[in-house]
């Protein structure tokens, strides 16, 4: 099985990321860290604790992390995820306890726990905590075996004409992490604007009928309204499961190699994920792109990991 830690901001395809981790047989998920982005610390621990809850994730520890990004000052996506951070189902009281560890203690301790190079790092949310424990620890570097982020975007921009949501909130995080010397896969935007949860995903997932289908229906629902009103889109980009798709099925996408930077001193392009794709890609290059999605294969494991979660008591 793949062992993986999910650092998140849910954030409404933050929680399908966590389901796919939680139901896909493949996955061990080892512990999951909240950081501030889509909302702040608080709101999105509380709604990764209410998922927790709903999805009956027990034996996993949740740590929460920074509150704000290292440098700059906090941005959140209220007009894409709401108030919460993730309106639109009813929230569960959750009575899963947080770990009382800092989310980059937890990270590092995990890591450090198991064989090198079998841990993986699944950021879907601003850097800030994976930054912190490449600073605090460096020897998780070389010991994690790769990094499978949703960020960034080689063409495409979310939050600025050229720059994504996760590395823009926090580019000096970013720019930590995608120049330390780790394998880094960046599942951006160009890919994630694939996995649209079309009527007919939606309807796949409503003949499930368990609460969590039901919960993720909800979630849909509020993410097509938010993503229809402020950005356009007829059917709502579920961005963040396809970074743990990737490490239970890399078939399911084709990546490029090719070096990859985070602009800090842009006046237009702060925040810009720069890939080169200037031919050869250099020998050491240690990061890929995301480029071509198999939306069948991603949303049919999607659809078999909430129908395996079933319905927990
Ligand atoms: N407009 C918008 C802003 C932020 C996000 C969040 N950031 C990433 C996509 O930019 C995902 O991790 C998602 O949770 C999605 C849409
Ligand atoms: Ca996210």
């Amino acid at each position: 099985r793949k062992k993986i830690i999910l650092d998140c901001d849910p954030g409404h395809d933050d929680a399908v990321a966590l389901l796919l981790a939680h139901g896909n047989p493949d996955i061990e998920l080892l512990a999951v860290t909240t950081v501030v982005g889509n909302q702040t610390l608080e709101k999105v621990t509380r709604n990764a604790l209410s998922v927790a809850t709903i999805a009956g994730i027990t034996g996993v520890p949740f740590a929460a992390g920074c509150d704000r990004p290292l440098v700059r000052t906090i941005e959140t996506a209220p007009s894409i995820h709401g108030d919460s951070g993730m309106d639109g189902p009813e929230q569960p009281e959750s009575a899963i306890e947080l770990d009382p560890r800092h989310a980059v203690d937890l990270i590092i301790e995990t890591v450090m726990a198991h064989e090198p190079g079998t841990v993986t790092l699944v950021p879907t949310a601003g850097l800030t905590n994976i930054a912190m424990a490449a600073r605090k620890e460096p020897r998780i570097v070389e010991r994690v075996k790769e990094v499978v982020l949703m960020g960034g975007g080689y063409h495409v921009g979310n939050w600025s004409a050229v720059a994504e949501f996760n590395i823009i909130i926090d580019p000096e995080a970013a720019h930590i992490v995608f120049n330390e010397k780790w394998p880094v896969v960046m599942v951006g935007l160009d890919l994630t604007h694939q996995a649209l949860a079309t009527d007919e995903v939606v309807e796949n997932i409503a003949k499930i009928g368990t609460k969590p289908a039901k919960f993720v229906l909800e979630l849909m629902e509020f993410f097509k309204k938010t993503y229809k009103d402020a950005q356009g889109f007829d059917f709502p980009p579920v961005h963040d499961p396809c970074a743990v798709a990737y490490v239970i099925d890399p078939s399911v996408m084709t990546t490029r190699k090719v070096p990859v930077d985070i602009e800090l001193q842009g006046k237009l392009t702060l925040g810009m994920t720069v890939a080169d794709f200037r031919a050869p890609a250099p020998e050491d290059c240690h990061t890929s792109v995301a480029v071509d999605l198999d939306h069948k294969k991603f949303w049919d494991l999607v659809t078999d990991a909430i129908e395996r979660i079933g319905e927990p008591t």
